[in-house]
């Protein structure tokens, strides 16, 4: 639509106005030049910037991080083994290896559970697909919010049972963290939680953690309503925003080395002098792999996994490209037309990561040029970019060294994509691993 309409235009949809942005010249206007008027989303949650805080201050903080290496290291090491002993020769759902292993670090380093020793991880990984469909299927009652107590398309109640499915899964999670609360004076606690993501400062995640069982257990008081909004809103954004996005990206990437076999013998080379077919992948070698780095960011180009950003708010009116946009419109930054801007990029199409390779023109994931923002720009840029950058460097830097990938003999790769709030391969990558390290004792 943007080569048709250009680069700003709006959609009515019932009541609601839509504006869609594919310039960078014009994204910049919205993200930089007026950052605080489209800083809001729909619906407006009150205390965004509190929670931000503690989010970005301390949950994922630098130390944080650090200290939650051990236990993301545990669960890649679990992935490989786990592939090792049984998935070798065979016809392996690499997203579903991504997805688990990225859940899995996450909460543990946000929960300090995983889903692992249940059967749930598939089952939630389907919860989660369905929540990102229902949450990007156009909702009638939105557009026309008089009809909404009717629920015409019933997108409400199936939310609330994928929710309520979600909720309960969450609550096993939570449930041995709080054990641990509950039972272990505060000095016992920072014992037990000692290399994990909680320092003995960080009493405001443990608020939040409070906030989310809270919300869990109890359905009908004031402070429920409150919480609610908060904690479904900190929990899509970190699960939804935090490992389907993940382990997405992960999956095209994985997806586009194998349909360009070059790219992927240059990515395994670099792994092997970087690294060492003697040794596993650590985070310290992450800075010395520049290909891997380049390939990654040449898929983030092709394959945005939020194609539209998430949609922002104007709370005044504003002009934007000499356009009028009045208050309380819906904007949405189309980052995967501006990543493939004939003016801006050589060849757009084409996956050729060296141009990630130059250092006159380099790119960071922080929005420092307007032509690549997979993870936004400005106040709402994405919160977790220093874990996402992590764990997807972790896995597939780990998944390409430990196994060689091929694919099975009557499949033909398919790198069609599903349109969505998160886009997605349209079918799983299906692939053949083969142990690549000459230490076997380190699948262990
Ligand atoms: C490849 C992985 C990821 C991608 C592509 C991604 C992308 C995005 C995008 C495009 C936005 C909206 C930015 C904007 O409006 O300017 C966003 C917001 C957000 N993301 Fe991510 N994200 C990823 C991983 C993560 C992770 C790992 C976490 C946390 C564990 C996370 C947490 C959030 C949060 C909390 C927000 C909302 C920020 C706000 O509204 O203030 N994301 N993400």
């Amino acid at each position: 639509m943007a080569r048709v309409y250009g680069p700003i235009y709006k959609l009515q949809l019932g009541t609601k106005l839509c504006i869609v942005v594919s310039s960078p010249e014009l994204v910049k206007q919205v993200v930089r030049d007026h950052d605080t008027t489209f800083s809001n989303r729909n619906p407006t949650i009150a205390d965004w910037r509190k929670l931000r805080k503690v989010f970005v201050g301390q949950m994922l903080s630098k130390i944080n991080l650090d200290d939650g290496y051990a236990l993301r290291k545990e669960e890649v090491h679990k992935s490989i083994s786990h592939i090792y002993h049984d998935k070798i020769g065979t016809q392996t759902d690499v997203g579903e290896f991504a997805f688990s292993t990225v859940i899995n670090a996450t909460l543990r380093m946000l929960w300090g559970a995983t889903l692992q020793g249940t059967n749930f991880g598939e089952d939630y990984r389907k919860l989660v697909a369905e929540i990102v469909y229902l949450f990007a299927k156009p909702n009638i009652s939105d557009y026309f919010p008089v009809l909404a107590r009717f629920d015409i398309q019933g997108i409400e109640r199936q939310a609330k049972k994928v929710q309520s499915a979600i909720d309960k899964i969450l609550s096993r999670a939570i449930e041995e963290q709080m054990k641990m609360l509950a039972s272990a004076k505060m000095g016992e606690y920072n014992k037990n939680m000692k290399g994990r993501t909680f320092c003995s400062s960080s009493w405001r995640t443990i608020i939040i953690m409070k906030m989310v069982q809270h919300r869990l257990q109890c359905n009908n008081c004031r402070a429920c309503s409150w919480y609610s909004n908060l904690t479904f809103g900190l929990f899509f954004d970190i699960v939804v925003g935090g490992t389907d996005t993940t382990a997405t990206i992960g999956e095209w990437v994985l997806t586009e080395l194998m349909q360009h076999p070059e790219e992927m013998i240059r990515v395994q080379e670099e792994l092997t002098q970087i690294v060492g077919l003697n040794n596993l992948v650590e985070e310290f070698h992450f800075p010395k792999l520049h290909h891997l780095d380049a390939v990654i960011k040449e898929t983030f180009c092709l394959h945005p996994p939020v194609p539209l950003l998430v949609p922002r708010r104007s709370s005044q009116p504003t002009i934007i490209g000499g356009y009028y946009i009045p208050k309380g419109s819906t904007i949405f930054l189309n980052a995967w037309a501006i990543q493939r801007v004939p003016s801006v990029w050589d060849d757009p199409l084409e996956f050729r990561p060296q141009r990630f390779l130059n250092p006159s023109n380099s790119f960071d994931y922080q929005g420092n040029k307007f032509q690549f923002l997979p993870f936004g720009y400005g106040r709402r840029i994405c919160a977790g970019i220093p874990l996402a950058e992590r764990m997807l460097f972790y896995v597939l830097a780990s998944f390409l060294h430990s196994f060689d990938w091929k694919l099975p003999n009557d499949k033909k790769l398919d790198v069609s994509d599903k349109f969505g709030i998160v886009t997605k391969k349209n079918t799983p990558l299906i692939a053949v691993p083969t142990p690549r390290l000459s230490n076997l004792e380190l699948y262990a």
